[in-house]
């Protein structure tokens, strides 16, 4: 198995004709290298380089499809497939760049009344993409493999389309039907592997290519397309069309090798100022987006050895079914598209961002054999290893056999036992022995020495005569007749015997001299040897303090590294949140984008500097909105109350905005029944964000039950901003600071308790009026938001948006001035009514929204997070909503 890297390449399109006609221009924004492989982007008209990329490939705009796919080397990724491993090609890129061009290569007629939007013109010629390229070559790759090996190959192909998280078979003809988008669509499963799969997806077996690209044309045909400003046949889906390859080995006909090819066209990121989409397709371009992003975290989250060990693959399909393309097991090539046009430098600079991280993402390609041959191929190497231990154990037996002059048994196969017996036989009758003679050699502990085998020669005579000494001074006379000293000795004469003493003792003495010199010279030596190891080991020493040194600088050099990455990217996170935002309000956050970028920039475009300063400052205690201008203008840790600010600023928007849609369903049931306005409010209007109840549990209703405020903006919050319920949880809480939680809390109780018992007594439903208070609070909270998002609108659009805010019962105005308190809804309250006459609502309202001084001060304020004021008033009594009443009061 060896690791491989995600293969990046670039395709810059052409300028298109429609664009040149708009007079948008290609000022060279983009530089491209197609020799070393890099490509530049400029800072907008400085003509200074901004940054330079380098990748496998970069294409330019005039390179034909047939450059494009011989360039990028597809052919070697069937090749790879063929071979049993497998590959994935995905196009990745903004909306309009190319993808679709690059994958498929076909016309698209313009909509109309079309059901599923534009319809491909399928043609043959240059202009096809890498599928139909793909599909001709893998038959004729397989084709020629069979000749060569002998091997036969079955091909299947499966089409699929991801439309809003939903997986629908382009293949399936019930899927192209109304009801299926409306259903769940197919489900993924996984297995321990952590590998998905698709359920119930339509898999054809094809013959031919032709039958191949049948099934690829119908599923074309299905997909979901779409016409916006950017792109006349626009993806609203990822397609994923997967190319099977079966390959069966005549020798092995049970070991069927399954091998994928992933052909992914992926839709693209969008924003929806630009591309001017509105209703269902702004949902789609939303769910386009979320799904992107996740993708963007995974390779984010792989190439950061800080996340490797959670990668966020089960937060989109998408990232699910690109998991063995991603950090998985397969060959995998990114085909990053960027559109030439100055309008999406921005754009352009986050696709190239993202790939070239992707570039650094490391894939572990394996054969996939089939599971039962990888175990019999697994245990043959076991027994293998096993018979070389049974050869190595025999041999030593065989060793020991020899010196103790005895024939061994030995172990194993038959074929080994009698190689061995015959081997021993030899080597005993070489030796004297009586080969004859066998006998069962039982091995004891100290018998085990290393086998003799594994010496060289003299070393192996001096081991055997030491044996066979020691055996002689036992006088073992059965088995060593040869060398039994008795006989001998018994002829000698006395004077020989006396000589030979004397002779034996010269011997001896100067053996023992030449012992104590050998001593000595031994002992010098490792004298010598001692001193120079200690030198070597101070060297050894410095050497280590030195590369501990190094290693020091390095990590050093790596936090900077880290520190200066990890502010890239809050930065890029912080504008990708921006066109979320952006998406969930419909509101073009330019501004606020020129502002950062005024902010983080330093050196250059002192143009934007200038605006971001000549902008006056507005007050900032009147909106929410200018608050977090003042975060972001004034704050010295940019990055956190910058990402802090756009949480709590997106985190009110969308709690106002659902609110807001309660409070017209409200406002229209309380217009029909004209006399009798009973503004029946449910539990749902009455929330609690942080999820804490108070002591007699009364507040029980949470985000989740009440509007289920996270949901629009899950996908830029971190983990940990979640509690266990999935509610966000605002920072002070979050760290742990219980003294302000506490705070928070008794706060809350004492603020709550009195009214609910005043409302007890009196037999009245406190709750409810409550309930419409806060109903109230949030419909002027929106209100003021609205007033602040309405200033920056044309005149037009502030129109429209006025007219159909059918909660507006106040006039915008400066610190609650309610221009139509006078407006009495003929309805009557009293002690046992469960309901609220709309002027003590407006009082609450009044009185707990419009004093400033209580706003300033309020403990969700201070915490930077919206949370609607609980009605506060004098035990037992109403709130007074005079103006004398009103100065008094404090928190
Ligand atoms: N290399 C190219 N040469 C000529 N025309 C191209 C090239 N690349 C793209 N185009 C044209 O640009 C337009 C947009 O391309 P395409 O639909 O492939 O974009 P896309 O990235 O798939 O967009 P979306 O994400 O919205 O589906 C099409 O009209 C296509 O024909």
């Amino acid at each position: 198995m060896k690791n491989t890297r995600v293969n990046v390449a670039i395709r810059v399109r052409p300028l298109l004709k429609a664009e040149i006609d708009r007079g948008e221009t290609s000022t060279e924004l983009l530089s491209v290298n197609r020799k070393n492989n890099t490509i530049s982007l400029q800072a907008s008209h400085s003509g200074k380089v901004d940054k330079s990329y380098t990748f496998d490939k970069v294409i330019s705009s005039e390179a034909t499809q047939q450059e494009v796919y011989d360039e990028l080397g597809i052919q070697e990724y069937v090749k790879q497939v063929i071979d049993g491993y497998h590959a994935t090609i995905f196009a990745y890129g903004q909306t309009g760049s190319g993808k679709t061009f690059t994958m498929e290569g076909y016309n698209y007629s313009n909509g109309g009344n079309s059901k599923n939007g534009p319809k491909a013109q399928i043609q043959d010629g240059d202009n096809i993409g890498i599928v139909p390229r793909v599909i001709s070559s893998i038959f004729s790759q397989a084709e020629d493999t069979s000749k060569q090996t002998g091997y036969s190959y079955r091909i299947y192909c499966s089409f699929l389309q991801l439309y809003q998280e939903k997986i629908l078979d382009l293949l399936n003809p019930n899927h192209s039907k109304k009801a299926a988008f409306q259903g769940p669509g197919l489900k993924l499963r996984w297995n321990k592997l952590d590998i998905f799969t698709v359920e119930n997806l339509y898999n054809f077996e094809c013959k031919s290519p032709e039958e191949l690209i049948k099934y690829y044309h119908s599923g074309i045909n299905n997909k979901i397309m779409s016409t916006h400003n950017l792109n006349n046949a626009s993806s609203r889906s990822h397609c994923v069309f997967t190319i099977t390859c079966e390959c069966i080995n005549p020798a092995k006909p049970d070991n069927v090798v399954v091998s994928k090819l992933q052909l992914v066209d992926l839709a693209g990121s969008e924003r929806a100022n630009q591309t001017g989409v509105k209703d269902q397709m702004a949902k789609e371009s939303i769910d386009i987006n979320k799904s992107l992003f996740t993708l963007r975290q995974v390779i984010t989250a792989l190439t950061d050895a800080k996340s490797k060990d959670y990668i966020p693959y089960r937060e989109s399909k998408l990232t699910c079914l690109l998991r063995q393309s991603l950090g998985g097991n397969s060959y995998s090539l990114m085909i990053s598209c960027l559109t030439p046009n100055d309008k999406f430098c921005d754009e352009n600079k986050s696709t190239l961002n993202y790939a070239s991280r992707a570039s650094c993402i490391s894939n572990r390609p394996i054969k996939n054999d089939d599971p039962k041959t990888k175990l019999v191929d697994s245990l043959k190497k076991q027994i293998k290893i096993l018979n070389e231990e049974l050869i190595k154990a025999n041999r030593h037996i065989l060793d020991l056999s020899i010196v103790k002059g005895q024939q061994g048994t030995f172990f194993g196969s038959e074929k080994i036992k009698k190689q061995f017996k015959e081997e021993s036989q030899m080597l005993l009758t070489s030796n004297g022995f009586n080969p004859m003679s066998e006998s069962k050699l039982t091995v004891k502990n100290e018998d085990i020495l290393p086998p003799l085998s594994n010496l060289t020669t003299p070393e192996k005579s001096i081991k055997i005569r030491t044996h066979t000494d020691q055996f002689y001074d036992e006088g073992d006379d059965q088995h060593f007749p040869t060398h039994h000293p008795s006989p001998k000795m018994k002829n000698l004469k006395s004077s020989e015997i006396m000589k030979q003493e004397t002779g034996r003792k010269k011997s001896t003495a100067m053996n023992a001299e030449m012992s104590k010199k050998i001593e000595e010279a031994k002992e010098a030596a490792f004298e010598r040897i001692m001193h120079s190891a200690n030198i070597v080991k101070e060297v050894l020493q410095r050497n280590m303090s030195l590369s501990e040194d190094i290693v020091k600088n390095h990590q050093i050099v790596d936090e900077l590294n880290q520190n200066v990455y990890q502010l890239q990217r809050e930065n890029e996170d912080l504008r990708e949140r921006l066109e979320i935002l952006e998406t969930i309000t419909g509101k073009d956050s330019s501004s606020l984008m020129k502002k950062i970028r005024g902010m983080t920039r330093t050196d250059e475009d002192p143009e934007d500097t200038r605006e971001t300063e000549e902008k006056p400052q507005e007050d900032v205690k009147e909106y929410d909105e200018k608050e977090i201008m003042v975060l972001l203008t004034n704050s010295d840790d940019f990055m956190v109350k910058n990402k802090q600010s756009v949480i709590n600023a997106l985190y009110r928007l969308s709690k106002d905005k659902q609110i807001l849609s309660k409070r017209i369903e409200n406002m229209e049931k309380a217009k029909i029944k004209k006399s009798h306005m009973k503004l029946r409010m449910t539990n749902n209007n009455f929330y609690n964000p942080n999820g804490v109840p108070d002591e007699k549990g009364k507040y029980k209703a949470t985000l989740d039950e009440g509007v289920d405020d996270v949901e629009p903006i899950r996908s830029i919050l971190n983990e940990d901003e979640l509690d266990f319920n999935n509610k966000y949880i605002p920072p002070q809480v979050r760290k742990g600071n219980k003294l302000k939680l506490a705070k928070h809390t008794s706060m809350k109780d004492k603020r709550s308790y009195p009214y609910q018992k005043r409302a007890s007594e009196a037999n009245h439903s406190a709750k409810s009026e409550i309930k419409i208070a806060h109903s109230f609070n949030y419909a002027s909270k929106f209100r003021r938001t609205r007033e602040s998002f309405l200033e920056n609108e044309s005149s037009e659009n502030r129109k429209i948006l006025v007219q159909n805010d059918s909660s507006r019962r106040y006039k915008p105005g400066k610190q609650g001035v309610v221009e139509e308190r006078k407006e009495r809804l003929n309805y009557s309250s009293g002690p046992h009514n469960h309901n609220l006459t709309a002027t003590s609502a407006m009082n609450f309202d009044q009185n707990m929204l419009y004093n400033p001084s209580r706003l300033k001060k309020s403990p969700y304020e201070i915490m930077g997070y919206d949370q609607p004021n609980v009605v506060q008033g004098r035990k037992g009594k109403l709130p007074s909503h005079s103006k004398k009443f009103r100065s008094k009061k404090k928190f």
